[in-house]
């Protein structure tokens, strides 16, 4: 099982953001994306982005991912600035600390399931089982079958298998549902929620499925490249109950 929400609140942040700064492009060309935000995420939290197109959301997930370069404004991963790493720290840290999940699932079409997720494993660490992965997310009688057969939501569901068989601390989640329709992003969002509770990994999702809000610690609302709004649910809702 993950930490309850009063060991998170004990323990040390995951991420501390200060006065972070995006700018893409110069002169009358520029567009700035991120404007000065400010944020702490404590290990283990689920946390979800909600905003308007264009307000910024992504671009705080690529610096935090280190997928992306800061204009301005410092990032710590623990103790480390994200921000002020060269390229080799980045891939490092992309690889052993940060799983992925995006609105396209980017599966390997000739390979299972399992023979999916073993692609990664087999370059980690301490990885899970590709099994007990799919098993996390509910795809334990998926295992062999291909991406073809599988339905839009299954498939997204063994990419996070994917992004969490190497055990990556954070788990970074851009618009994982956008592609599904909401009953289906439902399941997804529930196996996100799931992999939260057991693993203990930290979360940050951007969706506009709506039954987010109630399962996440913290709900961080995006506009014009800054946080607008933040709210904290001191009272996490019960995991979604699903039949998958
Ligand atoms: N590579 C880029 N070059 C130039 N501008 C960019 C680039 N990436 C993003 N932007 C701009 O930065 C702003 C913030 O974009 P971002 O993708 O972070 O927003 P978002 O909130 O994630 O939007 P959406 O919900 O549509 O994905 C937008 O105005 C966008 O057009």
């Amino acid at each position: 099982m993950g930490p309850t929400a009063a060991a998170r609140a004990l323990a040390p942040p995951v991420y501390r953001v200060e006065g972070l700064t995006k700018t893409y492009g110069t002169g009358a060309n520029a567009v700035q994306a991120l404007r000065g935000v400010d944020l702490v995420a404590q290990a283990g939290a689920m946390i979800v982005l909600l905003g308007p197109s264009g307000s910024g959301k992504s671009t705080l997930l690529n610096i935090l991912g280190g997928l992306d370069h800061a204009t301005a404004g410092h990032a710590w991963f623990h103790d480390r600035d994200v921000t002020a790493f060269d390229d080799d720290a980045l891939t490092e840290y992309r690889r052993r600390s940060v799983g992925f999940v995006f609105q396209f699932y980017n599966l390997v079409a000739s390979l299972t399931a399992r023979e999916n997720i073993a692609l990664i494993t087999e370059i980690s660490d301490h990885p899970m089982d590709p099994a007990a992965a799919l098993a996390l997310v509910g795809l334990e009688t998926r295992l062999d079958h291909f991406p073809a057969q599988l339905s839009g939501g299954e498939q997204q569901r063994v990419a996070i298998a994917r992004a969490i068989a190497k055990r990556p601390e954070v788990l970074l989640c851009d618009e994982p549902t956008g592609a599904l329709d909401s009953h289906t992003g439902t399941r997804v969002l529930a196996a996100l929620d799931q992999v939260n509770r057991e693993l203990g990994t930290t979360v940050f999702v951007i969706t506009h499925n709506a039954v987010i809000a109630d399962v996440a610690d913290e709900v961080l609302l995006f506009g014009d490249g800054r946080i607008t709004g933040r709210r904290h649910n001191a009272r996490r809702a019960a995991p979604l109950a699903l039949t998958w």
